[in-house]
């Protein structure tokens, strides 16, 4: 299971209507990917699928019960890292594993965490303060303790976003590595990106938000079969046809955004 259903979801900072009528299901062991410019409410939604936040109106539910709180069913990694600075790294992945599988022993915890910094290429920040590694080594450790703890849903917000290319190419093979290990029970993934082709690359299907408020604009199935080769897709037509058929989607909206109002028709007329 763990089908994400978001019904009627309207969300508001005070007097500022973020998101609004958000309607969409993510079936079970869907991969979603959410594309939308900037301000659009998609972290904003994140949160609420954490639990961190609730639905001004409307509801969002997990296999049919509403999510009211953060759970270990559902990974998160957000833009900010969100390690805690007073602990070495291996003792952030170490805490979330406790929590996950408080049964387990230390040494096997330590193992554990050990196993999943280096999987994201971290062999040797363990004993070392958060504070003291880089942005994206950070953002690794995070991804290694959402990894780590292996929950059926993964809430995940711009997470390659500060990596080089050769590490976010890294990452992405391993998370659909992850996701594709076992096929009876995959994870639940959403993915915010503001990247169209990693977009493509990911996702089976990918949410395009639009602005004031945040809405749903379209939702584009990506007909391209895994596993799906970077240096493939280039040449493959479904996906330079979804590509651009993306990337017009997001640049209307900011075109019309540019234009005050106006409606364009195509990018063209309007640069
Ligand atoms: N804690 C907050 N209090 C008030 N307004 C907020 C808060 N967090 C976000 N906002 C506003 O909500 C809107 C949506 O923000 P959000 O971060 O969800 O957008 P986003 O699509 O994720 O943007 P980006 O792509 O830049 O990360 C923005 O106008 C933002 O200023």
């Amino acid at each position: 299971m763990h089908e994400i259903a978001l019904h009627n979801v309207t969300f508001s900072y005070g007097s500022q209507t973020v998101l609004e009528d958000i309607n969409f299901t993510a079936y079970a062991g869907e991969f979603v990917c959410l594309l939308g410019p900037s301000g659009c409410g998609k972290s904003t939604l994140l949160r609420l699928l954490a639990g961190l936040g609730h639905p001004t109106s409307g509801r969002l539910t997990l296999d049919g019960s509403p999510i009211t709180g953060p759970g270990l069913d559902r990974g998160v990694v957000f833009q900010d890292y969100s390690l805690f600075p007073w602990m070495t790294t291996g003792q952030n992945v170490v805490l979330a594993l406790n929590q996950a599988f408080p049964g387990k022993s230390k040494v096997e915890q330590a193992d554990t965490a050990q196993a999943y910094l280096e999987m994201v290429g971290l062999n040797d920040v363990f004993h070392k303060l958060p504070g003291a590694l880089s942005g994206g080594m950070r953002q690794r450790a995070a991804i290694a303790r959402v990894f780590a703890i292996n929950s059926p849903v993964l809430l995940m917000d711009e997470p390659f976003g500060a990596l080089d290319a050769i590490t976010r190419a890294r990452l992405q093979d391993l998370l659909l590595q992850l996701w594709q290990h076992n096929s009876q029970e995959r994870k639940t993934v959403f993915f915010v990106t503001h990247d169209v082709e990693e977009a493509i690359l990911l996702a089976n299907r990918v949410v395009v938000m639009g602005l004031n408020p945040g809405s749903v604009r379209g939702v584009f199935e990506v007909d391209i079969p895994r596993p799906r080769q970077r240096q493939d897709l280039y040449s493959n037509p479904a996906f330079t046809r979804l590509r651009d058929q993306l990337i017009r989607e997001l640049n209307a909206d900011v075109l019309q955004e540019l234009e005050g109002g106006r409606t364009v028709q195509s990018a063209g007329e309007a640069i």
